[in-house]
């Protein structure tokens, strides 16, 4: 069985939800894990001097068990998959020697902080990095509406210093990351996705 682990990273608004969740539409045996369902209950997010609340940051999430679900999907992808749901390509049929030549099960995993988190940084095959510039970041911000809401003052008293400081953090650690530029058409960043997984799978069949 080849097994290929995409990292999506970027910024809050690249586009890391949408372009994932288009690849696990069009790659048969994919499915995603994303960090937005690891966020700690809010009455324990911390609040910084400002009184905003601490979402961007490593503490605010459960890496733990973020790490043990890519774990469980490593061990065994085709069980993780059928627990949550997600249709695997039936295999039952063929001879057990075929398995491995045939099938190809993909995960990406995607969130803000993911290069943080030493062991789940490690297992990725490919780092994508969604950047955008900070006027359509805010302007998409703007339109969304998280739960708890954004408070007045949080994009400019919180969300970008925090983008700032982790992606100072993340250019001092983290090597081999692939920039997009998160203001391109959505077809565009995807089929420079799906070239960049076709590319990959020819380098593990040789
Ligand atoms: N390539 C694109 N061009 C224009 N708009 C886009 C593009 N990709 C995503 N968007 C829009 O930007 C907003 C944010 O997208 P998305 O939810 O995918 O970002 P995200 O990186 O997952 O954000 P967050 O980390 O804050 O949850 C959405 O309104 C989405 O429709
Ligand atoms: N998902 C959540 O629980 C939550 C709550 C409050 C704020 N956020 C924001 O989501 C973005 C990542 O998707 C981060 O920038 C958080 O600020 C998420």
């Amino acid at each position: 069985m080849r097994k290929l682990i995409l990292g999506i990273g970027g910024m809050t608004n690249g586009g890391k939800t949408t372009l994932s969740k288009s690849l696990q539409e069009l790659l048969q045996d994919s499915c995603v894990i994303s960090q937005d369902n690891f966020f700690k209950d809010d009455s324990v997010v911390p609040v910084d001097v400002n009184g905003f609340k601490q979402y961007d940051t490593l503490d605010a999430l459960h890496m733990d068990r973020m790490m043990a679900d890519t774990g469980l999907w490593q061990e065994d992808p085709q069980s993780f998959m059928t627990s949550r749901g997600l249709a695997v390509k039936s295999t039952a049929s063929e001879p057990s020697n075929m398995k491995d030549e045939e099938e190809v099960i993909q995960v990406k995993v995607f969130g803000q902080l993911l290069w943080f988190e030493r062991p789940l940084n490690s297992l990725f095959n490919k780092r994508y990095f969604l950047q955008i510039p900070y006027e359509t970041c805010r302007e998409r911000r703007s339109s969304r509406v998280y739960v708890p809401p954004d408070p007045p003052g949080y994009f400019d008293g919180y969300v970008w210093p925090m983008y700032l400081k982790n992606r100072k953090a993340m250019e001092e650690t983290v090597n081999d990351i692939v920039f997009l530029d998160g203001t391109q058409k959505r077809e565009m960043l995807l089929s420079t996705v799906l070239a960049d997984i076709q590319e990959m799978l020819m380098a593990i069949q040789r």
